[in-house]
């Protein structure tokens, strides 16, 4: 029988990269392995996420399903929705896209700028149980929770807000000056946080513009997080150390995020990229790349 091949996408936003499949014509479901495999960057493809585009149940633009590259399946990821809301536009010719997610429905537009794209994210959730955290809190703005010594502990209290998916923020004077290749998966999978957590450095380094790092849930490092700027932005306005616009700058580089004062929605702005065209073979999960790109950007154009 002769195996089958799928072509895909690979994009990014701000470096946070991913596979993107469309599922609409042939439905796609690869196991957890598979996924693992294929998202490895020494053996595999290499991703941070990969993405299904599949139909919306509802009758919007599209269903949008997302997986960590551990083949763990999540509910949000923004900059995905920034990619695939450009690839909506751009095949139907339209200036705004909703894309259907298993945390809700969620609309992307046109941003000024090259291949930039905002996305209404929704409004942030910061009860303790739709974070979920695994005790009450009535106040999620600085959580108890610390790792270290008691007397000296490496990272406290952090703030906790969920994007559609959990977030933890803590609050440091340099973000570097952290080793959160070791800290971040004993946060990720800190007890108080029952479905785990992405895990942010956060510094507020000028009036409006705070410095992030990211541990992702089920990915580790990345260059970029979406949800996690959405977050940081959020908490930061809510703590009153930023305004509720702010420029969230990434080890990738920046996003813009407002969190509005009408409805209380998260808005955010950053660039997508697409990197190159190719296809897997689904019975041995080799793959080979079969077309460019984006152009590169003219000099001195605006990211
Ligand atoms: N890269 C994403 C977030 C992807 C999901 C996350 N790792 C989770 O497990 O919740 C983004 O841009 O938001």
């Amino acid at each position: 029988m002769a195996s089958e091949t799928r072509p895909f996408l690979k994009m990014n936003g701000l470096g946070n990269d991913f596979v993107v499949w469309d599922a609409r014509q042939q439905p796609l479901r690869l196991s957890r392995d598979a996924i693992a495999k294929l998202g490895d960057r020494k053996s595999g493809i290499g991703f941070d996420q990969m993405i299904t585009v599949e139909w919306s149940s509802l009758g919007v633009d599209a269903f949008m399903r997302i997986h960590n590259r551990d083949g763990g399946e999540v509910s949000a990821c923004g900059n995905a929705t920034r990619c695939i809301g450009r690839l909506l536009m751009e095949e139907a010719a339209k200036d705004v896209v909703t894309i259907e997610t298993s945390a809700g429905l969620l609309h992307a537009f046109e941003a000024a700028g090259p291949r930039s794209v905002t996305v209404d994210m929704g409004k942030p959730r910061l009860e303790w149980d739709q974070i979920p955290l695994a005790e009450e809190f009535a106040d999620t703005r600085a959580i108890e929770l610390q790792i270290g010594p008691i007397d000296d502990p490496i990272l406290h209290t952090p703030a906790a807000v969920s994007m559609g998916n959990p977030h933890a923020i803590f609050w440091v004077d340099d973000v570097e000056a952290y080793d959160l290749e070791r800290v971040g998966p004993l946060l990720e999978h800190h007890p108080i946080f029952p479905e785990g957590a992405n895990i942010s450095l956060a510094h507020v380094f000028d009036e409006n513009q705070i410095r992030v790092r990211v541990w992702e849930r089920g990915v580790g490092l990345t260059l970029a997080c979406g949800t996690a700027a959405c977050a940081v932005g959020v908490a930061a306005a809510r703590d009153g150390k930023t305004g509720r616009k702010t420029t969230v700058h990434l080890p990738g580089g920046p996003i813009v995020i407002e969190w509005r004062e009408s409805d209380h929605h998260v808005l955010m702005t950053g660039t997508t990229e697409v990197e190159f065209e190719g296809e897997v073979d689904l019975e041995t999960l080799s793959w080979r790349k079969t077309g460019p790109g984006d152009e590169p950007r003219e000099a001195g154009a605006a990211s």
